[in-house]
């Protein structure tokens, strides 16, 4: 069966459209009243999977109508000079929003550039003590890559109160927030990480498995349940039998589509989703801007337009 027409394919597209199309509503009303939204993109360094995501979001966000501008940094730069960077643009009130891109070189703590980032602006819910959030079940901006994941275990229309759920991966920014908030919907989680001792064994148990540690392929059909549900996060560059680059998941999709009920097509599933969270996102922190502006000063809050 071809992917277009095969319906274990749970697909990120519909979804992110549906939720563009609401921030496209929302950016346009925030707009029109004085205070657009405007999200800044730091890349720091060359890479292709993180490419491919700032080009997307660039195009989502002009859908969406929020403005986008990327700032990249070389590779080499140090983390005092990027601190100084994140803080001018705390400070302008253009900017309503602020994302870094993974990863960062070796010799820059991601952190450090996490909290250099005003909470307000933090359209991804890094900075230490907004990442807290989630632990304390409010949901509304938390981390985009692991918000998208738990979106799509959501379209199967699984119960998620007591689903078995594992997690391969226990990154701060996919792994451990997508056990937060499935521990928030009642599921019953299990993280893998690198010292598991027997990865497969864990897997093969979940009615819903999530994948994010950047290896190809890694998960193969005979460490899946059948009819368990599938999210497979790894975005990996490869070159294909045809010498083009191209992105392939962290699951065999070929073979486990034969085991499971759904699956997350990489390209096509969590990646689009992803973006469309960010928006909104933005959206979230552009509001609590103008929630903050109102407190502080009343009504006027059209203090980033002019
Ligand atoms: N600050 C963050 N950095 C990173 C995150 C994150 O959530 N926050 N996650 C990944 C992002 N990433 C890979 O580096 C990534 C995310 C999304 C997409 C994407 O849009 N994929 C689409 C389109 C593919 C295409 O156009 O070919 C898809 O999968 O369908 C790409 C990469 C690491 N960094």
């Amino acid at each position: 069966m071809s992917r277009s027409d095969d319906s274990r394919y749970l697909r990120g597209g519909p979804v992110a459209q549906r939720i563009i199309a609401a921030v496209r509503e929302d950016a346009t009303i925030a707009t029109a009243e004085g205070f657009p939204p405007k999200l800044v993109s730091i890349t720091v360094g060359d890479i292709a999977a993180v490419d491919v995501y700032v080009r997307n979001q660039r195009a989502k966000a002009e859908l969406a109508g929020i403005g986008f501008e990327e700032r990249r940094f070389a590779a080499d730069i140090t983390a005092g000079e990027l601190e100084a960077a994140i803080h001018g643009l705390n400070a302008d009130p253009r900017v309503t929003g602020i994302i870094i891109q993974r990863p960062v070189p070796a010799h820059i703590p991601i952190k450090t550039l996490q909290a250099a980032v005003h909470p307000l602006k933090d359209v991804e819910g890094m900075h230490p003590a907004s990442i807290g959030n989630i632990v304390y079940n409010q949901l509304d901006l938390a981390p985009c890559t692991a918000a998208a994941s738990v979106e799509l275990l959501k379209e199967t229309g699984l119960d998620l109160k007591g689903l078995e759920v594992v997690v391969v991966g226990h990154s701060e920014i996919v792994g451990k927030p997508i056990a937060f908030l499935l521990m928030s919907e009642g599921a019953t989680v299990t993280v893998c990480h690198h010292m598991t001792r027997s990865v497969a064994a864990h897997a093969r148990r979940a009615d819903a498995l999530f994948v994010a540690v950047g290896k190809p392929r890694l998960i193969k059909a005979d460490m899946v349940k059948p009819g368990a549900c599938v999210i497979d996060i790894g975005i990996n560059a490869e070159i294909g039998p045809d010498g083009e680059s191209r992105i392939v998941g962290d699951v065999d999709t070929e073979s486990v589509k034969e085991v499971a009920s759904w699956i997350t097509p990489v390209p096509g599933g969590v990646g689009p989703l992803t973006v469309a969270i960010l928006l909104r996102n933005t959206m979230v922190a552009l509001n609590r801007q103008r929630a903050l502006y109102r407190a502080t000063f009343g009504v006027a809050d059209t203090l980033a337009a002019e």
